[in-house]
């Protein structure tokens, strides 16, 4: 198997078939909306609120919430009752059901559900991916996260919609010097072979540190992008602002680190600076273009004719040039 990273690799262009990149478009379906973007910020405490949430649905772009310190229910009601659609996150712990049950009780469907944890190839997603089709059939269901081609085909069988693959490659995760596993260093070929057997879209979950990772991603099979530091540091993000030798810049701490779980057990997160860049809309505008550049560079005019460039990889054991024949 070849190995390699978003670092690692560079797409090929092919002829340009369009006069201005304005002709190219980055929008895609998913789940049954049509969103601006391939990219959906990670549904960690510095990344998202509801306020920033609301003005995503709002503004045509994908969100997940978090499911940290929050009422699910009230979430969900207070989406609907702006006329958005409801994306949140569930764990699979007993509070988990019974917020499940609850909605279903109250007629309340959130569009989207994303089963949230570490390790997600395991019997507890498959029971919670049973129990939402069960209580919410009407919602879209996002479970992850995995790193091999295995889980995303159980995860699939068992009734998931969409599969989250990246088991460590963050920017505040340690999992891979804490356990010795995951897809750290390797995203994107993890990526490459999990997208392989899926029969449904796949997200691309962490790593992401360019916005031509973006396209790289959507090149080896991704449907989506999952991105926590790099829309981190806005000046609306959520985390604290701290200023250090006169610059201003916001912490961003991983789900599974101390700072999120209020206590140091079984932590697998850290949290870091990100220097403050300016407004997210600005940054979401910026992806978008640079998103029809890499599409014009292609040879297209959508998202899917960045599946058929040819790549080359840079360096290390597997470097060369890779044609599609
Ligand atoms: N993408 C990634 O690489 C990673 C992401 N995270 C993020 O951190 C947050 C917290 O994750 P998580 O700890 O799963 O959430 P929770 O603390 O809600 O745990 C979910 C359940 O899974 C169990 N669990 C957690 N890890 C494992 C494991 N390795 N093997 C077996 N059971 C496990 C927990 O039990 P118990 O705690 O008793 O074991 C608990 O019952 C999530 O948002 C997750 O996405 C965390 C690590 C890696
Ligand atoms: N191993 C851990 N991974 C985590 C943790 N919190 C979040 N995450 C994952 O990182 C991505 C974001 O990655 P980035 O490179 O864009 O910053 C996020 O979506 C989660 O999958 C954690 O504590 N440990």
């Amino acid at each position: 198997m070849e190995i390699f990273d978003y670092d690692n690799v560079l797409l090929l262009p092919r002829k340009c078939r369009v006069e201005s990149r304005s002709e190219c478009d980055p929008s895609l379906e998913f789940g049954g909306r049509k969103f601006k973007l391939p990219v959906m910020p990670a549904n960690m405490k510095t990344v998202v609120d509801e306020k920033i949430c609301l003005w995503l649905a709002q503004n045509g772009y994908f969100y997940v919430m978090h499911r940290f310190d929050l009422d699910n229910v009230k979430f969900v009601r207070k989406m609907k009752q702006a006329g958005a659609f409801a994306s949140i996150s569930v764990g699979v712990k007993p509070a988990d059901y019974e917020a499940v049950n609850q909605l279903a009780a109250e007629g309340l469907v959130p569009e989207y559900v994303t089963i949230d944890i570490a390790h997600g190839h395991a019997d507890t997603v498959k029971n919670m991916i049973e129990h939402l089709k069960a209580k919410l059939p009407g919602s879209f269901v996002i479970a992850g996260n995995v790193g091999t081609p295995e889980a995303v085909i159980d995860l699939e069988n068992w009734g998931a919609d969409a599969t989250k693959v990246g088991i460590g490659p963050g920017k505040v995760c340690i999992t891979r010097m804490k356990t010795g596993f995951g897809t750290g260093g390797w995203q994107l070929s993890a990526l490459k072979w999990c997208a392989r057997v899926a029969t449904k879209p796949i997200i691309a979950d962490g790593g992401i540190r360019e916005h031509g990772d973006i396209a790289k991603s959507i090149r080896f099979g991704a449907t989506m992008v999952m991105i926590g530091s790099m829309l981190a540091g806005h000046e609306e993000s959520p985390g604290s602002t701290v200023e250090v030798d006169g610059r201003l810049y916001k912490e961003y701490y991983g789900s599974a680190s101390d700072f999120n779980k209020g206590e140091y057990k079984h932590v697998e997160g850290k949290r870091i600076l990100e220097p403050v860049k300016g407004k997210l809309p600005d940054t979401l505008r910026e992806m978008q273009e640079d998103l029809q550049s890499s599409i014009s560079y292609a040879g297209g005019t959508r998202l899917s004719d960045l599946r058929r460039v040819n790549y080359v990889i840079l360096g290390g054991e597997n470097a060369g040039e890779h044609l599609l024949m």
